[in-house]
C-alpha cells in the first residue's frame, strides 16, 4: 500500500497566479502585495527582459540586430530573487535592480524581448522558478497566462486607460512630461503586442480587471478574492 507522509497530507497545494497586462497597469505593485498577503513567491518577468537588455547594451551588442542578440542571448547569467518584500535581480552576480530601470533600457527592451531565442531562454528560466516555488508564486508579465504558464491556477489581465497609466508613471518622476510619458507607454505596448513570438495578450481564460478607477488596495483585494475563490473551488 502506498504511504503518504503527514507533511504531504497537510501541505496545501502550490498555487500559481499569472498576472499580465500593458505597462503601468499595476502588475508589479499588485503582484508583490498579493504574494506577500498570501505567503507566495513573486517573479517580475519584465525585470528579466530588462536585465538581458542591460547586459546586451553593456557588452557592445547591436540591439537593432536580431541575429547578434540571438547569438549572445545565452551568455549572461540572470538570477531572480523571489521574496515579494525584497525582490532582487542579478546579472553575472552583479546587482542589476537599479540600472535595468534607466530610460535607455526601457527604450530598448521591447526590441530585445522580441527575439525568439531570448524568449525561449527566459521562458525556460521562468518555468523553472515557478516549479521550484514551494507554496506557489505570483508571476507577472506580458505572456504568462498565454505562453509561460498556460496551466496557471488563476490568470488575471490588468488594464487601465493610457491617461491613468501615464499619470501613475509621471507621478514617479518629478517634472516628467505627461503627454510624452503617455506616448512612450503606447509605443511600448504596440511593440509588445505586435511582436510575432508570444506577444502581450489576454489569455482566453483570464479575468480582466480594469484598474483605471481603482486604488491599488482595491485591486489587491480583488485579486486576493479571485485567488481565494479559485482555491475554494479546487
Ligand atoms: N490602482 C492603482 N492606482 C493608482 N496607482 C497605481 C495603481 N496601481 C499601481 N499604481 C502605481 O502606478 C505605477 C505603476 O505601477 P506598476 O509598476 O505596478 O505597473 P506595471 O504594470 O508593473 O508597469 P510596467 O509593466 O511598466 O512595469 C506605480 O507608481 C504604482 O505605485
Ligand atoms: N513576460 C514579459 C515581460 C516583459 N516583457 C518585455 C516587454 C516589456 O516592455 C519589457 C519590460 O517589462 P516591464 O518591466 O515594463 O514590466 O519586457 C515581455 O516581453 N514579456
Amino acid at each position: 500500500m502506498e504511504t503518504v507522509s503527514a507533511a504531504a497530507r497537510t501541505a496545501p497545494a502550490a498555487v500559481i497566479v499569472a498576472i499580465d497586462g500593458p505597462s503601468g497597469t499595476g502588475k508589479s505593485s499588485t503582484s508583490k502585495a498579493v504574494a506577500a498577503q498570501l505567503g507566495l513567491s513573486y517573479l517580475d518577468t519584465g525585470a528579466q527582459y530588462r536585465a538581458i537588455t542591460w547586459w546586451m547594451l553593456n557588452n557592445g551588442i547591436d540591439v537593432t540586430d536580431a541575429a547578434e542578440i540571438a547569438t549572445a542571448a545565452a551568455k549572461p547569467v540572470i538570477v531572480s530573487g523571489t521574496d515579494p518584500s525584497a525582490p532582487t535581480i542579478t546579472v553575472d552576480g552583479e546587482d542589476a535592480s537599479g540600472p535595468i530601470r534607466t530610460q535607455e533600457v526601457t527604450s530598448k527592451v521591447s526590441a530585445v524581448s522580441a527575439v525568439p531565442e531570448v524568449r525561449a531562454l527566459i521562458t525556460e528560466l521562468q518555468r523553472t522558478i515557478a516549479t521550484e516555488a514551494g507554496r506557489g508564486i505570483v508571476v507577472e508579465g506580458r505572456d504568462i497566462g498565454t505562453t509561460v504558464l498556460p496551466d496557471a491556477d488563476i490568470k488575471i489581465f490588468l488594464t487601465a486607460s493610457p491617461e491613468a497609466r501615464a499619470a501613475r508613471r509621471s507621478g514617479e518622476v518629478k517634472g516628467s512630461d505627461l503627454a510624452a510619458t503617455r506616448e512612450a507607454l503606447i509605443k511600448r505596448d504596440a511593440a509588445d503586442s505586435g511582436r510575432k513570438t508570444s506577444p502581450l495578450a489576454k489569455a482566453a481564460d483570464a479575468v480582466e480587471v480594469d484598474t483605471t478607477d481603482l486604488t491599488l488596495a482595491q485591486v489587491v483585494e480583488c485579486v486576493v478574492t479571485l485567488v481565494g475563490e479559485k482555491q475554494a473551488a479546487k
